[in-house]
């Protein structure tokens, strides 16, 4: 054992793990005579576990830690897939063994409500563990003479150097390679990525294709500038890298396809053209189950409803099969032309009317409670940051029937769902999705129903 080894193992405290952290640390108390009776919240460490624990940080209430060795392992624990595990700030839960993984997250969900009085019984596993994700952002970072692309590493904005991920798509690891060996390589789109020092590049797979966004990257209007810098970016196109697009504020230069039709939730002429920049859930398989989900607790046969953060219509599509009418609100730019596009279908084909909206939704929601406007069903979908509390509580006044909550962040979910049970309104289901195993993430979707006199 070498001298810093020896020097933390012997700092190392007993922790015995009793439940799982919204990060995915494990969450337990020391053992022993005289332990510390803060809560320990241990990386790397499973329900069921007994390990040694060697504390990063410390709190009046808690005592952040990771683990330097399992002293009693949980059945669940595996060796992690991916070897950069550790390295890598990617995926935080691959310890795990993967069937396991969906009950770890319905534990993170029902952690979150459990103040709430609200019970999440069901936890839909992925139906693939590895290989699944079809969305990305990677990082770009110069170094000296040197261009490092890949993933952040762990606690860090520093970047660990990729050209293969365990949980992407094949087409997006094809992708990460050619740009990591164009990156390496020196050429002209390797000279456009040093221009961003530090930057992102965003990927988004359908399958079979991807296509690239560049943030940060101001495209000059018809000049060389702008000749040059669509001959760098067109080095990365080949027969899967069908486009990229460098976005510099509100100008854009498309080299080769902007779009990918997402066709995962619905048929393929109402298929949905999304581009690196706008919002796709992770993974296509375990998306399809979320809608049929969504829709089923929505109820919303021949009702009217009012869909927030709807993106670019993955729900709306499937709404507009039900309802009479779906009033979509969305901000950004792109997702709500798709909505355009989709509205236009579903008028074509007399399915529901299709309303579309480019609106912050907290200020829709706001409007419409000022105007005593109510809606039988409401669907929302909003980013981790949530719905917050101006809008919530307008929520609850605009809600007159079933409203479907979908989450990614728990937390920011629990806070969101207080004024409405304030208000009145109950939950009645509510299960877990795992959309992005390897990871702690879980998509949670909350029903719940309005107190009568709203109805
Ligand atoms: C988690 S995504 C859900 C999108 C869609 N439901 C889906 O399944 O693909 C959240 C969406 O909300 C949009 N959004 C973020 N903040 C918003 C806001 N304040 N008002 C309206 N839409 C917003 C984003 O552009 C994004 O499309």
């Amino acid at each position: 054992m070498k001298t810093t080894e020896a020097k933390e193992a012997a700092a190392g405290e007993p922790v015995e793990i009793r439940g799982i952290a919204h990060g995915g640390e494990g969450v337990g108390r020391a053992v022993g005579e005289g332990a510390d009776t803060r809560t320990w919240l241990v990386e790397g460490a499973l329900p069921g576990e007994q390990v040694l624990a060697v504390r990063s940080e410390e709190r009046r209430r808690m005592i952040r830690g990771r683990t330097l060795q399992v002293l009693t392992a949980s059945p669940d624990r595996v060796v992690p897939p991916c070897p950069v595990e550790g390295v890598c700030g990617g995926c935080g839960l691959q310890h795990a063994r993967a069937a396991a993984q969906a009950e770890l997250k319905r534990q993170i969900a029902e952690g979150a409500l459990r103040r709430l009085g609200i019970a999440v019984p069901q936890a839909l596993a992925s139906p693939r563990a590895l290989g699944y994700r079809r969305r990305a952002r990677l990082h770009v970072e110069r170094v000296g003479d040197a261009l490092r692309l890949g993933l952040h590493r762990r606690q860090s904005h520093d970047v660990l150097d990729l050209a293969h991920c365990p949980v992407f798509d094949a087409p997006l690891n094809h992708a990460l390679a050619r740009l990591h060996a164009l990156a390496g390589a020196g050429g002209a789109f390797a000279q456009v990525l040093r221009l961003l020092r530090r930057g992102e590049l965003h990927l988004l797979s359908d399958g079979a294709a991807v296509v690239v966004g560049i943030p940060g990257l101001a495209p000059r209007e018809g000049d060389d500038g702008e000749a040059g810098l669509r001959a760098a970016l067109g080095e990365a196109l080949d027969s899967v890298v069908v486009g990229v697009i460098a976005r510099g504020g509100r100008r854009e230069l498309v080299v080769g396809r902007g779009r990918l039709a997402l066709a995962d939730a619905g048929p393929e002429d109402m298929a949905i053209p999304t581009g690196p920049f706008e919002f796709a859930q992770a993974q296509a398989a375990q998306n399809q189950v979320l809608v049929e989900r969504v829709v089923a607790l929505a109820d919303a046969r021949g009702g009217q409803v009012l869909e927030l953060f709807a993106g670019g219509g993955n729900f709306t599509r499937a709404l507009a099969r039900e309802a009479a009418e779906v009033v979509a609100v969305e901000d950004d730019r792109g997702s709500a032309a798709a909505l355009l596009r989709l509205a236009k279908k579903t008028g074509a084909s007399r399915q529901a009317k299709v309303e579309v909206r480019r609106l912050d939704a907290t200020r829709a929601l706001v409007r419409y409670a000022a105007e005593g406007r109510g809606f039988d069903r409401v669907v929302l979908d909003p980013p981790r940051a949530g719905l917050g509390l101006q809008g919530a509580r307008a929520l609850a006044q605009v809600a007159r029937g079933r409203t479907v909550f979908v989450a990614c962040d728990p937390a920011t979910l629990a806070r969101d769902l207080e004024p409405l049970l304030e208000a009145g309104h109950r939950a009645s289901a509510a299960l877990a999705i795992d959309m992005m195993p390897m990871t702690p993430e879980v998509e949670v979707i909350v029903a719940l129903d309005a107190p009568r006199d709203r109805s």
